[in-house]
C-alpha cells in the first residue's frame, strides 16, 4: 500500500527515473553474460555432442587404437616408508616377447642389443621408432618402441614405451587374450634365458624397536630390545626403525652345479621313478587346479651321510631348470619370518631344508618345545636370540594357506635320521615321496666309474660287484677312492679301481672282525645270563644233574 501523502509512481516511471543508476548495475552483468554464456554453451554442446561426433569421425579416418607399456622405474613411487621399487614386470616380459619376434623376422632389420641382466647373452630389441608386425589369431598388430623425453624432469629422463597399435574393433581380443599371451610367452623366454640362482635366507631382522615416550620434558627415545615384557603388546604400538626398509630376505649367487641325473649314482629304477615323478609334477598344472590342490610337491630324502642327498637336490634343480631356495632355519626368528620368506620365493623353485632333524627342535615333543620357549620369546643361545620357529610354523610353511601362493614349488627335506622326525612333518601330502638314499650298489658304482674314470667295463668290476654286496660303502666313499689314484697322478682306471678294491677288502675284514667280536660278545652275554639264571633257580647248588652217573 502507498503511504498517505505520497503519489503512486508506476514501476515504469520509476525505472525511467532511475535508468542511469540501473544501467550501472546491469551493464557489467549483461556483458559478463554475453561473454560467458556462449562459451559455456559451446563447451556443453561440444562435450555432449560434437566431441562424440568428432571422435566417430576420427575413428572413421583413423580406426586404430594404441596401448603403451612403459618402462618401469620411470616414475619413482613413494610409500610412507620411502621409495619403493617398481615390481611391474610387464615391460620386461613384452620386451622379451618382442626380442624373440625381432630375431625371427626378416623384416626387422634395425635392432638394438643390450647385455642380459643374467648371464652372458644379449637381449635383442627393436630400435626406437622401428615397427615390428605381429599376428594373433589372424589379426595384425604392430609394436613400436617409443622414446618420450620428459621435459618437465630437470634431468631430462628418457621414458621408453612399447606401443601396441591395433584395430579398434579388436580391443577385446587384445586386452583379454593377446596381451596375456605376450606376458606369458615373455615370462617363459625370460625364464629360459635367466641364470639359475641359489638363494639363502638372510638372518631375520633383530628389530630395533623404539618407543617414543611422551613426557613433559619432551620425547625420549628408549630402546626396548631386551625388555622382558609383553613384546607382542609393544609391537602393536611401535614400528621398526628405518634400517629395516632396505632389508632383503634372500641373498643369491648363480647356481652352477654340474650334477645331473646322468651323473647321480643310484639304483636305476629308483632314479627313473623320481624323474617320472618330477615330469608328472611339472606338467600337471591343470590336474592340480582341477583337484583343488596347490601346485607343489614334497620330497623327503633320507639316508646316511655321503649317500647323495644334497647331490640329488642339485640334479633335480638342473633337471627341472628351477632355482633353489636353501632355508637356514636357525637364523629365522619367528614363524612369521618364515612365512615372509615363503612369500618372497618365486614359482619354479625348490625350497630346501637340509638336515631337518638337526636344525631346530622339531621332533614330536611339542610340549617340550612349549616349555623351552615360554609364552613370549625363545630366549637366547650364546647371546643370540633363539629361533622361535615351531613345528606348527613349519607345517604351515609347507602346506598352510600361504604355501599355495605362486604355485609350482617343490619342497625338499633331507635328514640322516628319519625316525627322529615328527610323523606330522613327513606324512604323505606334505612329503609326498620318501626317497631313501642308500649305500653304493653295483649300478651306482658303474655310474661313478663312468663319471670319474670314463669306463663302462673293466676286469675288476666283478670283484667290486661281489664285495659291494657284502660291504656298505657310500657313494661319497667310492668317489673318494676313485679320486685318490687320480690325485696321485694316474689317469688310468686300473690303479683307481685297485684303490677301491683294497678299500673294500679292508672294510670287509673290518666287518668280519666286528661281526666276530659281536658274536663272541653275544655268546659271552648269553653264557653269563644262563649262569645267572641257573644260580637264581638253585642258589645252594642242591639240584644235581641226573644225567651224570657219578
Ligand atoms: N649318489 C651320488 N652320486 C654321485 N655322487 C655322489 C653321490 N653321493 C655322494 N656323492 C659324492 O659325494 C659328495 C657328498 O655327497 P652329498 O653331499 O650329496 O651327501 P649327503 O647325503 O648330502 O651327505 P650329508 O647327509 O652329510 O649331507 C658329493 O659331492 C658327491 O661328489
Ligand atoms: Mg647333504
Amino acid at each position: 500500500m502507498a503511504e498517505p501523502g505520497k503519489a503512486v509512481v508506476p514501476w515504469r516511471q520509476w525505472a525511467l527515473a532511475n535508468f542511469s543508476s540501473l544501467w550501472f548495475v546491469l551493464a557489467p552483468l549483461a556483458s559478463l553474460l554475453a561473454a560467458y554464456a556462449p562459451r559455456r554453451l559451446f563447451q556443453t554442446y561440444f562435450n555432449l555432442f560434437l566431441r562424440r561426433r568428432a571422435r566417430r569421425l576420427l575413428n572413421a579416418v583413423d580406426p586404430y587404437a594404441t596401448v603403451d607399456i612403459s618402462e618401469p622405474g620411470a616414475e619413482v613411487r613413494y610409500s610412507r616408508y620411502g621409495p619403493v621399487s617398481d615390481n611391474d614386470t610387464t615391460y620386461e616380459e613384452a620386451k622379451a616377447y618382442l626380442s624373440e619376434m625381432a630375431c625371427s623376422q626378416e623384416d626387422a632389420r634395425e635392432l638394438r642389443a643390450e647385455g642380459a641382466k643374467d648371464g652372458d647373452g644379449l637381449v635383442i630389441s627393436i630400435r626406437d621408432g622401428q615397427d615390428v608386425a605381429d599376428e594373433f589369431r589372424g589379426v595384425s598388430l604392430w609394436w613400436t618402441s617409443v622414446v618420450d623425453e620428459d621435459v618437465q624432469d630437470s634431468r631430462r629422463h628418457k621414458r621408453r614405451f612399447l606401443r601396441l597399435t591395433f584395430h579398434l574393433s579388436r580391443r577385446r581380443l587384445v586386452v583379454d587374450e593377446y596381451l596375456p599371451h605376450v606376458r606369458r610367452r615373455g615370462r617363459e623366454i625370460l625364464f629360459c634365458n635367466r641364470r639359475r640362482r641359489l638363494y639363502t635366507n638372510n638372518k631375520s631382522l633383530d628389530y630395533q624397536y623404539v618407543l617414543y615416550v611422551y613426557t613433559t620434558s619432551g620425547n625420549e627415545l628408549i630402546s626396548i630390545n631386551s625388555i622382558e615384557h609383553d613384546l607382542d603388546f609393544l609391537r602393536r604400538l611401535i614400528r621398526p626403525t628405518s634400517s629395516s626398509y632396505d632389508y632383503k630376505a634372500w641373498s643369491y649367487i648363480d647356481f652352477d652345479h654340474p650334477t645331473t641325473f646322468d651323473t647321480l649314482a643310484m639304483d636305476l629304477a629308483k632314479k627313473r621313478a623320481i624323474m617320472e615323478d618330477l615330469d608328472a609334477f611339472r606338467s600337471s598344472k591343470e590336474f592340480y587346479r582341477r583337484a583343488g590342490k596347490p601346485w607343489k610337491r614334497g620330497y623327503l630324502l633320507h639316508g646316511p651321510p655321503g649317500t647323495g642327498k644334497s647331490t640329488m637336490i642339485a640334479a633335480m634343480a638342473n633337471y627341472l631348470d628351477y632355482d633353489i631356495y636353501d632355508v637356514e632355519l636357525t637364523v629365522v626368528n619367528t614363524n612369521n619370518d618364515l612365512r615372509k620368506l615363503l612369500i618372497e620365493t618365486t614359482s619354479k623353485s625348490i625350497i630346501v631344508i637340509e638336515d631337518i632333524d638337526c636344525t631346530l627342535d622339531l621332533t614330536g615333543d611339542r610340549a617340550r618345545q612349549r616349555r623351552r620357549r615360554g609364552p613370549m620369546n625363545g630366549g637366547y643361545d650364546d647371546g643370540r636370540p633363539r629361533s622361535q620357529v615351531t613345528l606348527s610354523g613349519l607345517l604351515n610353511f609347507i602346506d598352510g594357506l600361504w604355501s599355495a601362493c605362486g604355485g609350482e614349488r617343490i619342497v625338499v627335506f633331507t635328514t640322516n635320521h628319519v625316525d627322529k622326525l615328527d610323523p606330522a612333518l613327513i606324512r604323505r601330502g606334505r612329503m609326498d615321496m620318501h626317497i631313501e638314499m642308500s649305500y653304493c650298489g653295483f649300478e651306482a658304482f658303474k655310474t661313478l666309474a663312468k663319471n670319474y674314470l670314463d669306463v663302462d667295463e673293466h676286469e675288476l668290476f666283478v670283484a667290486v660287484e661281489e664285495m659291494l654286496r657284502e660291504v656298505k660303502l657310500t657313494p661319497a666313499d667310492v668317489a673318494e677312492c676313485l679320486m685318490t689314484a687320480r690325485r696321485a697322478g694316474s689317469g688310468e682306471p686300473s690303479p683307481c679301481l685297485q684303490v677301491l678294491v683294497q678299500e673294500l677288502q679292508k672294510r670287509a675284514e673290518e666287518k668280519a672282525e666286528a661281526e666276530a667280536e659281536a658274536k663272541a660278545r653275544a655268546e659271552a652275554e648269553a653264557r653269563a645270563m644262563a649262569e645267572a639264571d641257573a644260580t637264581e633257580m638253585d642258589p645252594d647248588g642242591l639240584i644235581c644233574d641226573l644225567s651224570r652217573e657219578d
